[in-house]
């Protein structure tokens, strides 16, 4: 059993595979990337020598510079990232940082204020010079055994100051030594009551006036090795993911640099549309070879799609990128207009034409016209329309010299011309005129790994200045990923922004503020629920029956983790994932002592 964990940024969707009890016994893209956990190995430190395949495709270091800037905001922004924080705060009341490559920890100051539940006994240390102090030298002596031993790839326990532990997993990025992610302020034992007096009373000696110390130290996450083997696989999952995205990133850098433009611009030709679906990459294809020519293009795509955002770029890309790229909506005007609109007017042609205006035909000779719509033109405005592709001549309203244009048309609709034209709503002849090159876009709901892609698009394009929010919650990723997308690609922009409005300073958008009409199509009855589903894909089918059958389940079961792991044959830990996966449960899940 696996569950796909979507990486907004860069659009791969790695692998969390769960092996029986729920263990985790691999992460990667693919089963040649996998770590394998060495299920005989009971004492995790020896399974350091284990021999293990390597996870990443390592690059020549020739074309790697060696100390290559870290983008961390961006690490800490992977979805993957997101969702890994999110696992260690609910399952251990813990929080994820970042070393770098000196060993310096980059994101105290910044979670400190954000995660009340997270490390409260850390937190209060780090309060004080001195524990400060102590905590970084711990940090530090973690790091120098990194460095000491650069070919352990996996992650390590260091006892830290109070009898408190650290578990750091390296980051390797093109096989080079980039700091660490770990996790401070773990027990390994519930400890005997003098050290807990002691831990207590350090606290109070370094926080004077801190009323909470009891409960602080009583909430001090222990890790049996179980819990260790989890968090290690974890951690050594997380800077997986930040390599593998480090390696799409030099992957992109180099595509950019090979699709350079002889002028020595370096952009990539179709980088401002989103996607790397199956779908769309086949849309990039015909774009590169539609682009370089003057054929018309026929855009087919339900609304929001993008067909736009196509035509633009075939224009920018084309040969005419320097003249004119007009825009014209053929269901907006009545005929009347839209022929005055298209194709101009002389004076006096009908009342209120007091002067002769240039039509929009005119405006963008040289250039490329987009018109979108074009199922909804007349017959009279489409023998027009013909005649301009064909001869390349036009007749303003109320004139009778021939203008001559040259101009590329690029036509859009959300309609199925070809059935128009049996019908006998659209001319065959002009449908095969403008259907030369057809571009199809499809809905989104058909390539939903663009999801988490789209997503980070959007909130770092509507991200205001100063604002905390990083991504999604996966509660909330989760559920938009279930949802049908009537409104495709402009749906999802709108609705991004306004979770960035109303998330105001949260660092992770949550679920419940999402749209309640989105939130209601995919609670179960909704319309998007799994009676609609008979076409798509087999894994989103089946991973929305999994959805729903954890979602009843626990209803049924009045949240009795333990007895609907047991009904689903499943570990409870395998369970627990699944929900978080799912994003059926926003707080923290409680101890099994609780559910039995
Ligand atoms: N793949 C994409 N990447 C980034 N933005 C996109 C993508 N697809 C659509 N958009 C954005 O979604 C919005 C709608 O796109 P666009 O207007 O091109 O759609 P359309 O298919 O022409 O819609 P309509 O048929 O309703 O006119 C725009 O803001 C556009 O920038």
């Amino acid at each position: 059993m696996s569950v796909a964990v979507p990486m907004a940024t860069t659009g791969l969707s790695s692998r969390v595979v769960m092996g029986v009890g729920g263990r985790i016994v691999g992460v990667g893209r693919s089963s040649h990337n996998r770590m394998m956990c060495d299920h005989s190995t009971t004492e995790w430190r020896r399974a350091d020598k284990v021999q293990r395949p390597r996870r990443f495709k390592v690059f020549p270091l020739l074309n790697i510079p060696k100390a290559r800037h870290m983008d961390r905001e961006r690490h800490q922004n992977l979805q993957s990232i997101i969702m890994l924080r999110e696992i260690i705060r609910k399952w251990w009341r813990a929080e994820l940082h970042f070393a770098d490559r000196h060993g310096q920890v980059l994101d105290w100051q910044r979670t400190e204020g954000l995660a009340s539940t997270a490390s409260a006994c850390c937190r209060l240390v780090r309060g004080s010079r001195e524990g400060l102090r102590r905590c970084n030298q711990s940090v530090r002596e973690l790091h120098e055994q990194f460095l000491a031993n650069r070919r352990l790839r996996r992650a390590l326990v260091h006892p830290c100051h109070l009898r408190l532990n650290l578990v750091g997993a390296p980051l390797y990025v093109h096989d080079v030594y980039e700091g660490f992610l770990f996790v401070e302020g773990l027990l390994r034992a519930p400890p005997p009551e003098r050290e807990r007096e002691r831990l207590q009373a350090q606290l109070r000696e370094w926080q004077p006036g801190t009323l909470d110390v009891e409960r602080t130290v009583e909430r001090l996450p222990v890790l049996d090795d179980e819990n260790l083997e989890k968090l290690t696989e974890l951690l050594e999952y997380g800077t997986g993911e930040i390599a593998a995205y480090e390696a799409e990133r030099t992957r992109e850098t180099e595509r950019a640099e090979t699709s350079a433009s002889p002028e020595g611009g370096a952009h990539t030709r179709f980088g401002h549309i989103i996607g790397r679906s199956a779908a769309l990459q086949e849309v990039f294809k015909l774009l590169e070879k539609v682009s370089n020519s003057e054929a018309t293009v026929l855009i087919n795509g339900e609304s929001g799609t993008g067909k736009e955002l196509v035509a633009r770029a075939i224009h920018v890309n084309g040969p005419r990128s320097d003249k004119a790229f007009v825009v014209q909506n053929c269901s907006a005007f009545n005929d009347n207009l839209l022929e005055s609109a298209l194709f101009g007017h002389m004076r006096g042609a009908f009342t209120g034409a007091v002067r002769d205006k240039k039509g929009l035909f005119e405006v963008a000779d040289g250039g490329t016209f987009f018109l979108d719509e074009v199922g909804d033109m007349s017959p009279a405005l489409q023998v027009k329309l013909l005649r301009v592709l064909q001869e390349g001549t036009f007749l303003p309203v109320g004139g009778t010299q021939p203008r001559e244009v040259d101009v590329r048309v690029i036509a859009a609709t959300h309609k199925e011309l070809g059935e128009m034209v049996k019908r006998g709503e659209f001319r065959e002849d002009l449908y095969y005129r403008i259907n030369v090159i057809r571009v199809h876009l499809p809905p989104l709901r058909e390539r939903r790994d663009d999801l988490p892609l789209l997503v980070d698009h959007f909130l770092r394009k509507h991200h205001r200045e100063g604002q905390r929010a990083r991504g999604l919650s996966p509660e909330a990723l989760a559920l938009l990923g279930r949802y049908a997308w009537p409104g495709n690609v402009r749906e999802l922009e709108n609705e991004m922004e306004r979770l960035l409005v109303l998330g105001g300073d949260l660092e992770s958008l949550p679920a419940e503020l999402i749209s309640g009409r989105i939130r209601d199509a995919v609670a179960p009855g909704g319309t998007s629920a799994l009676a609609t589903r008979a076409t798509g894909r087999l894994h989103e089918a089946v991973e929305t029956l999994e959805r729903e059958m954890i979602h009843q389940g626990l209803l049924r079961t009045g949240n009795n983790k333990s007895q609907l792991a047991r009904e689903l044959g499943i570990s409870r830990s395998n369970l627990i994932l699944k929900i978080a996966r799912y994003g059926l449960e926003p707080g923290l899940p409680p101890d099994s002592e609780a559910d039995a």
